[in-house]
């Protein structure tokens, strides 16, 4: 029936369900005119960031971290790191022992969804009773530990130990935090415990310890960059051109810039390339009208942007018979691991794509829905790593370094079966000629890297 269907479509020239979707699919494929657009854009907005005059109303808004010193591989020392900036909160004892040799204990701690929307002063009690629950475990209360603190939310730092909340992302939202300092918010819920004795010497964003752990490894390393619960990137400037650098004139060349580009598209840059899942997506998240390309690219959305195209394309009349199931009108409930799962199908076969479909309820799917359904899948994985890309390589051509490493974690980078061959091939096209790049993967920025701006603080702080 099918064959004989399909022959008559040829003939009569009527297309089929395949053939509809890829045409609706092409607004979600950038072309290099439209990516060149996407990265003029985004160097605009960078340098509003960077600049004072700009900066309160830029949307990219490229903070200084205060961090001016990439390691060595020599640092030594033990060090508490916390972690808390997506799906888990961490706490980690690390180790360096000199030439780039580590240990690391650590324990994960769930942040209850109450807390993540509760009151700040929750928030900071209970990660206060995770640390000295820790602290006890590895009995570490007769040492007073160094401790780095990996805050992965939009910090205004005012210096390596104070950072001021700007607004919580990722689906946080403690009242009472926005506007004030994380550390002191911190130290205070660790005064009214009296139990915890440490010094915190640095307050970092993940993109920065992921820098700076791939820096440890590869002194080429000058960009790191997320691509998990959320997105973002850190590099190395030139301090004349961090306005904002208000540190001491210590001579340092070079300071590290966080620049929070989760928030680019938020005046509209990106409106000329965000389709109506993009749009229905921002309605119904919690914070509505702000991280715009973060909701394009990371993993908290990308399940959802899928979902949203599968059920569009259902109420067609185009995917499984028009027929759907209760999962799949259910909001995120198409996780963006699914989309790892279905695009690590070998080509032709469907494995994958059947258990997930079956997962969330559809049991009558075709072949011909599975190959739609990868291609869906396809198209908004494929945006997002080349809307990464396009981030990085603007930032590497404005570096303009003959050769850079950039340093990536986030487990939709990690686990996404072509994120990585898709950056490598877009940067590629995209940087000038006679620059040199590569993309590795971060081991654990989140923890070794709060290690290692520590490390580096208080080696500065002995100097
Ligand atoms: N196999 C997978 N493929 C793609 N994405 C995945 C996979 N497994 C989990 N994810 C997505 O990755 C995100 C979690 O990323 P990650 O583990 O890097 O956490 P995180 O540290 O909380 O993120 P962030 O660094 O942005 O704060 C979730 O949104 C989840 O949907």
């Amino acid at each position: 029936m099918d064959l004989i269907k399909n022959i008559k479509d040829i003939i009569i020239g009527e297309r089929s369900n395949s053939d509809l979707i890829k045409e609706a699919c092409q607004e979600l494929i950038l072309d290099d005119k439209t990516m060149r657009e996407i990265m003029k854009r985004f160097l605009h907005e960078i340098q509003l960031g960077l600049k004072k005059e700009t900066h309160p109303a830029a949307d990219i808004k490229c903070f200084i971290t205060y961090v001016q010193d990439l390691p060595n591989g020599k640092e030594k020392g033990r060090f508490l790191a916390l972690d808390l900036g997506g799906t888990n909160f961490r706490v980690l004892l690390i180790h360096l022992k000199g030439d780039s040799e580590f240990e690391m204990q650590s324990k994960i701690y769930a942040i209850p969804q109450s807390i993540m929307i509760g009151s700040g002063t929750q928030l900071f009690d209970h990660i206060a009773e995770c640390l000295a629950n820790f602290i006890k475990e590895h009995k570490l209360q007769n040492e007073r530990l160094p401790l780095g603190f990996t805050f992965s939310f939009p910090l205004k730092q005012l210096g390596l130990t104070k950072g001021i909340l700007i607004r919580w992302t990722k689906g946080f939202n403690c009242e009472g935090v926005v506007d004030r300092d994380v550390v002191e918010l911190l130290e205070e819920a660790l005064k009214r415990r009296g139990d915890v004795s440490i010094e915190i010497c640095a307050i970092l964003n993940d993109t920065t310890g992921t820098l700076m752990s791939c820096a440890w490894k590869n002194h080429n390393c000058k960009i790191g960059a997320i691509v998990g619960t959320g997105s973002n990137a850190c590099y190395v400037e030139r301090v004349e051109n961090a306005e904002l650098y208000d540190g001491p004139a210590n001579g340092k060349e070079y300071v590290l810039i966080n620049t929070e580009w989760g928030a680019f598209g938020d005046n509209g840059a990106l409106d000329f390339i965000r389709t109506q899942y993009d749009r229905e997506m921002d309605e119904f998240s919690i914070n509505k009208g702000k991280q715009t390309v973060e909701k394009m690219i990371s993993g908290m959305y990308m399940g959802e942007l899928v979902r949203l195209a599968l059920v569009r394309f259902t109420k067609e009349g185009l995917l499984f018979g028009g027929q759907g199931s209760d999962l799949l009108f259910k909001r995120y409930q198409f996780f963006t691991k699914y989309v790892s799962e279905i695009e690590s199908d070998k080509p032709g076969t469907f494995f994958n794509c059947y258990d997930v479909l079956e997962e969330i309820g559809i049991f009558h799917a075709t072949d011909e829905d599975c190959a739609n359904v990868r291609y869906i899948c396809e198209c908004i994985s494929s945006r997002a790593a080349h809307l990464s890309s396009a981030g990085i390589a603007t930032l590497i051509n404005k570096m303009n370094d003959p050769s850079v490493t950039v340093g990536v974690d986030g487990s939709v980078y990690r686990f996404h079966p072509k994120f990585h061959d898709l950056m490598m091939v877009k940067i590629r096209e995209l940087v000038h000629d006679h620059i040199q790049f590569d993309i590795m993967l971060s081991e654990d920025g989140s923890g070794r890297g709060a290690a290692l701006v520590a490390a580096v603080a208080s080696r500065d702080a002995h100097e």
